[in-house]
């Protein structure tokens, strides 16, 4: 039995990844093999259930491919010693959920309990600049193991600034150096879920003990415990458990402790007890260097991949909200000039992602937009507010309420209290009627086309 499980081990460490394999399937013991059936000793119900939900299809085609015809798994829970009794340090027991966090996991369905790590998300992957280059320090420093004089570490920044990546490449590189060590990664989220699930099964002990047996506990967008009294404190309980072990913690967050509302005093001063680092938005120089390297990653995969001179500082200049936007822009160029097998140059660039470079516009205001088409018509700013209906007036006015609608993020009572205080519905008239028009009127499509390069210039 050790033999074919021992054999089927190897492959499955590749297949499932070290961190998966070390966490879930090494803690099993294969028992017996018989009628279809392989039979498992775990040590928790935690593991089991993670297993049979997560990887059970992995393990059935790796004990088939050992010449064994498997099509169920079962398992019987062996506790190992320490497993049943109360972690030493665990003064209080578990608070029950509250009515709010029982529903909070209603609500999520039934959410991936775990978190893999993304392959993609390595230190070699990540681009350091000025906005980036003391959080990417501390999280070089975490991933080498030993003595770390900082603990918790804990990132914020805005959406879409990399802390995952940086947690996650944290992750990669610890247990790289250290192939038995085990890390948990997962989100506050999920925490939440784990312990909700663990009370209403009855397995709490199982779930202290898997978060209190670990080397490096990592948790992500930990805001989301805020105003979660039960979830606070438990995570308060494994927090000191762990750190009274020396092992390390990880946390990130949009913002810093202090200012998460609904987060209780000593959890705050818990997490500010090691570094705070923060990411801040990124700089021009910083977007260009992602778009680059994203580019270069690229181009391996798609040797004649032709982007034209001056698009990657377009889009660094023009996508300046997150990341995750900027490499959804160019992951979208990319797909097009496969398909098309077409140079990228400016123009297709700016046609393909009119909506996402539409959005990240914040430069343009309606008052731009106002002055800019008073200007081309001829007419006076004024007349945009006021209450002439003239056809020479009103139709730069519409032309002037479809621009604000389609260039800046306003709504429309918005845009109606701009425009003289309108109802949205007079600019909702006026946005379709220049669609409408712009439709049939060669001349207008131009104009308002030309109008348009021009603000966004
Ligand atoms: N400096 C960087 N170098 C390379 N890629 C980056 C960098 N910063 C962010 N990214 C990429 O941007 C995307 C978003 O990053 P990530 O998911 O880490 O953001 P986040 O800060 O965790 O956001 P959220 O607040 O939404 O959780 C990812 O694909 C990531 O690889």
């Amino acid at each position: 039995m050790d033999e074919i499980w021992g054999q089927a081990c190897i492959k499955l460490e590749k297949s499932v990844g070290p961190n998966n394999f070390n966490h879930w399937i090494k803690p099993l013991r294969l028992t017996a093999l018989e009628e279809g059936v392989a039979r498992f000793s775990s040590p928790t119900r935690f593991i089991s259930d993670w297993v049979s939900r997560h990887f059970a299809d992995d393990i059935m085609g790796e004990l088939s491919r050992h010449g064994q015809h498997i099509e169920r798994l079962r398992f019987e829970v062996i506790p190992q010693e320490g497993n049943q009794s109360r972690p030493a340090n665990e003064k209080n027991g578990s608070r029950p959920a509250t009515a709010k966090e029982a529903r909070d996991v209603a609500d999520a369905g039934r959410p991936e309990l775990g978190a893999p790590l993304d392959p993609r998300f390595t230190f070699g992957n990540f681009v350091v600049g000025k906005p980036n280059e003391l959080a990417h320090a501390a999280a070089r420093r975490v991933s080498e193991g030993g003595p770390v004089g900082f603990n918790p570490l804990f990132l914020y920044g805005g959406v879409g600034l990399g802390k995952t990546h940086l947690m996650h490449a944290i992750a990669h590189d610890y247990q790289q150096h250290d192939p038995s060590a085990r890390v948990l990664y997962l989100s506050a989220e999920q925490f939440m879920y784990r312990f909700v699930q663990a009370l209403r099964e009855s397995t709490i002990m199982d779930f202290k003990g898997m978060f209190r047996n670990v080397n490096m506990l990592m948790v992500d967008d930990v805001q989301f415990i805020a105003g979660k009294d039960s979830t606070q404190e438990e995570f308060f309980h494994t927090f000191n458990a762990l750190v009274d072990q020396g092992k390390q913690i990880v946390i990130s967050a949009d913002r810093t402790p202090a200012e998460i509302k609904g987060l209780e005093e000593r959890i705050k001063s818990r997490l500010s007890c090691g570094l705070i680092v923060d990411l801040h938005p990124t700089t021009y120089e910083l977007r260009l260097g992602i778009l680059q390297a994203k580019t270069e990653v690229f181009r391996h995969q798609q040797p004649d991949l032709q982007i034209g001179n001056g698009v990657l500082e377009f889009l660094a200049n023009r996508i300046t909200t997150n990341v995750r936007v900027l490499e959804g822009a160019l992951q979208r160029l990319f797909a097009h000039a496969s398909l098309l097998r077409r140079e990228i140059t400016l123009e297709v660039a700016q046609e393909c992602l009119t909506d996402i470079l539409r959005t990240n516009d914040r430069k343009i205001s309606i008052d731009d937009i106002q002055r800019k088409v008073a200007e081309h018509y001829n007419i006076r700013l004024a007349d945009m507010m006021g209450p002439k209906r003239a056809r020479n007036v009103a139709r730069p006015r519409q032309i002037a309420m479809y621009l604000s609608k389609q260039l800046t993020n306003r709504s429309l009572p918005e845009i109606g209290r701009r425009f003289g205080g309108r109802d949205h519905t007079t600019i909702m008239h006026g946005v379709r009627k220049i669609e409408e028009l712009a439709g049939e009127d060669l001349g207008l499509a131009e104009d308002i086309a030309l109008l348009r390069r021009q603000l966004e210039a």
